[in-house]
């Protein structure tokens, strides 16, 4: 079909693909990574070839024409702090992304991959709402220690599109209210939305918050240096402990969660031991965002596709409920997000924007 956009997704335990035109879903596929495939790879980078090769697959079991695509879109990674909206991919982005200067993350591929096919089919590429999206009010950015400030570090794009959907279903806008999205993925982050801006998040990325299926979340700061010490970790490997093997997989060595849920059922009391541990994690840090938005919260949104496990949704509502009413809205909207950023360049209701060009705006303080 004409006006057909490519959409590339990729997270820490998938690739998600679709292709949209004139607003309809022609094609999608999650491609679920085993943690043996992800660990074969030394570097993000080096599952460029990989996840570039099960895009072509896709393309070409779905029979997508390369003459009819318009656009290719990928999920925006660590790049510097900027505003929320639709971005051309260029150079310096690349460059930021490929040379890791603001840290390494399963979507630092997306504007890579969506520039490979732009430029194998001659279209443009686009990422929108990256994950380093930030809204952050002044004072969340304070660290604790001089010389360290928290950043910005969520996932953004399905954040505003799960709060804005289960917002609208109810009669409100996201504009006017305030609401706690926790996405559930392979990494955790959970948003405090105060009248349409994300005025402060639990980056588990940056170690904070609760474990995830491959996140450590906070740690005992020392307990964490001596490990440091003691293995003579480089910050790459320190890195890399915190953001790809800590969490769910350092205890059960597995971070597909369906693989754990049955293990659940069939009375792994080890395997519940420590999801029940990270369900309580996660409930303790929605309440630490429910005082950021001073106890005034119109919903509470559990999204990502660990939300569709039954079991840990309900430990999670057990300790929340009290907050808010609870929706859940399991996997994600990320690839119609995507989709729809593009679409707004191509009516022209939003210009892309220039990384280059693009900064927040930050308030000096003293
Ligand atoms: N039906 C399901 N039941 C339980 N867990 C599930 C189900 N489907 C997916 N998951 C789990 O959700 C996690 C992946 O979630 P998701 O697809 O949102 O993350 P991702 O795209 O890999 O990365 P991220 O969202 O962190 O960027 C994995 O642990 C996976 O096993
Ligand atoms: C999207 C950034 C958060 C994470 O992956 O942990």
């Amino acid at each position: 079909m004409k006006n057909t956009v490519l959409v590339i997704n990729p997270g820490s335990t998938s690739t998600k693909v679709a292709c949209f035109a004139e607003h309809q879903l022609l094609a999608e596929e999650t491609i679920r990574h085993t943690t043996q495939e992800i660990s074969s790879f030394k570097s993000i980078f080096d599952q460029l070839d990989f996840r570039k090769n099960l895009i072509v697959d896709f393309i070409e079991k779905n029979h997508i024409k390369p003459e009819d695509l318009i656009a290719a879109v990928g999920r925006g990674g660590l790049l510097k702090p900027i505003p929320g909206g639709t971005y051309s991919v260029d150079d310096e982005m690349i460059e930021d992304l490929k040379s890791e200067k603001y840290s390494t993350h399963a979507s630092n591929l997306g504007a890579v991959l969506a520039n490979e096919f732009a430029e194998l089919y001659g279209i443009p590429a686009y990422i929108v709402d990256p994950v380093v999206v930030d809204e952050f009010d002044p004072i969340a950015r304070i660290s604790g220690l001089e010389g360290i400030e928290r950043r910005s570090v969520g996932h953004a794009l399905n954040q505003k599109a799960a709060g804005r959907k289960v917002l609208a279903d109810n009669g409100y806008a996201y504009e006017e209210s305030n609401i706690i999205v926790a996405h559930l993925g392979g990494g955790i982050s959970i948003g405090a939305h105060q009248k349409g801006r994300m005025i402060d998040v639990v980056n588990g990325l940056d170690g904070e918050g609760p474990y995830s299926p491959e996140r450590t979340g906070g740690l005992p700061l020392i307990e964490f240096a001596r490990v440091i010490q003691s293995k003579g970790l480089s910050i790459a490997e320190a890195k890399a402990l915190i953001a790809g093997n800590g969490g769910i997989k350092s205890y059960l060595n597995e971070t597909d969660l369906r693989i754990i849920d049955k293990k659940i059922a069939a009375g792994d009391q080890k395997a519940q031991y420590y999801i029940d541990g990270m369900c309580y994690q996660i409930a303790k840090s929605i309440g630490e965002m429910a005082t950021v938005l001073a106890g005034r919260v119109d919903f509470i949104v559990l999204t990502g596709g660990v939300s569709y496990s039954a079991y840990i949704v309900d430990q999670i509502k057990a300790n929340i409920e009290w907050i808010a009413p609870v929706e859940v809205l399991p996997g994600e909207m990320e690839m119609k997000a995507l989709y729809e950023g593009v679409v707004r360049v191509f009516e022209n209701r939003e210009p892309a924007r220039n990384y280059k060009e693009a900064n927040i705006k930050k308030v000096e303080v003293g």
